[in-house]
């Protein structure tokens, strides 16, 4: 039985914003991602928990995969990247406004800018729970593969801008370094070291899932957060967080991850909450594997929404 939500309708509502984007990223296929997930049954999943589930199909890009779009500095794709997630950031604030829970399925995390952007704009107090291995806040000075999947919180917290972003507020930022946390750490670049012990933004590292297991870490990751537990949380899960044998067909996968249980462990906690507001499922790739582990990887990312929006073991 799913628990009360603080901030929406007693209705319960999902809308799926499906995302076939790999502009973030050199890798093909993770823009088929979504279009995997939805194919295993997401929406009947979903529905299978009481939601009424809206989807009008995946996001169509065509109209800006044309662009002309040299490399800013490193960056590649700085344009469609920034079209795309302005696009994104659109929708998933209109369905937050329509009291449903978006649910965006990536698609690489680039993606972000546009999700987070989107809850913010409509829950201006919300504060952010990042499941990744990596910390994707280098900026435009400490990438070193101008891969923008690997940059997302940068632009967000207004410490990376370009006139071609400037729909993303960066002066104030809609993002704050007190308002992120992030889980599951363990390949940040320098720069990025740097930058979070710079700006005090708090991560549990794998290291700290060690020490204290992941009961501990996700109290702990929220009493940072959201120690009322009353702002709005938007979760944003890269699947790359799972240890890769859990979830192998992704493009930048890193040994030493979550088990399949603190994965989900982490979902079904910020259910119980009552505060998810919009939850993002990223960098599932389903052309990096054979079939069987393909389809491991996009059954973790169904079960994984199914954890944050009230599935139960008993
Ligand atoms: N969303 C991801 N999988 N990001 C991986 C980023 C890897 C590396 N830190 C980079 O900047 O390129
Ligand atoms: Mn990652
Ligand atoms: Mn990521």
């Amino acid at each position: 039985m799913a628990a009360n939500n603080k901030f929406l309708p007693e209705k319960k509502s999902v809308a799926i914003v499906g995302c076939p984007f790999s502009g973030g990223q050199p890798k093909a296929g993770v823009d088929q991602g979504p279009i995997h997930l939805v194919q295993a049954g997401l929406i009947d999943q979903i529905e299978g928990l009481g939601y009424e589930v809206t989807f009008d199909g995946h996001h169509q890009f065509e109209d800006v995969s044309a662009l002309a779009d040299p490399p800013i500095g490193i960056l590649k794709n700085p344009r469609l990247v920034s079209k795309v997630s302005k696009a994104v950031s659109e929708v998933v604030k209109q369905h937050a406004s329509n009291g449903k829970i978006p649910v965006t399925i990536g698609g690489d995390h680039s993606l972000a800018m546009g999700t987070i952007s989107g809850t913010l704009s409509q829950y201006p107090e919300a504060v952010v729970v990042w499941i990744d291995a990596h910390a994707d806040l280098n900026t435009i000075e400490t990438t070193t593969t101008g891969n923008i999947h690997g940059m997302p919180v940068a632009f967000l917290l207004g410490l990376s801008t370009l006139p071609e972003y400037s729909w993303l507020p960066s002066s104030p930022p809609l993002l704050t370094p007190s308002k992120i946390v992030y889980i599951g750490l363990r390949d940040v670049d320098a720069g990025e070291k740097a930058l979070l012990r710079e700006h005090g933004i708090r991560a549990f590292s794998m290291h700290e899932v060690d020490r204290y297991g992941i009961g501990k870490v996700v109290d702990m990751a929220l009493d940072t957060v959201n120690p009322a537990r009353d702002k709005p949380v938007h979760l944003s899960f890269d699947v790359d967080a799972l240890d890769p044998s859990v979830a192998p067909s992704t493009g930048t996968p890193v040994r030493g991850g979550l088990t399949f249980r603190e994965g989900h462990y982490i979902c079904e906690a910020i259910h119980e909450t009552g505060c998810l507001v919009a939850l993002d499922i990223m960098e599932v790739n389903p052309s990096l594997a054979d079939a069987a582990s393909v389809a491991q990887t996009v059954a973790v990312g169904c079960s994984l929404v199914r954890s944050a929006l009230g599935e139960t073991l008993l």
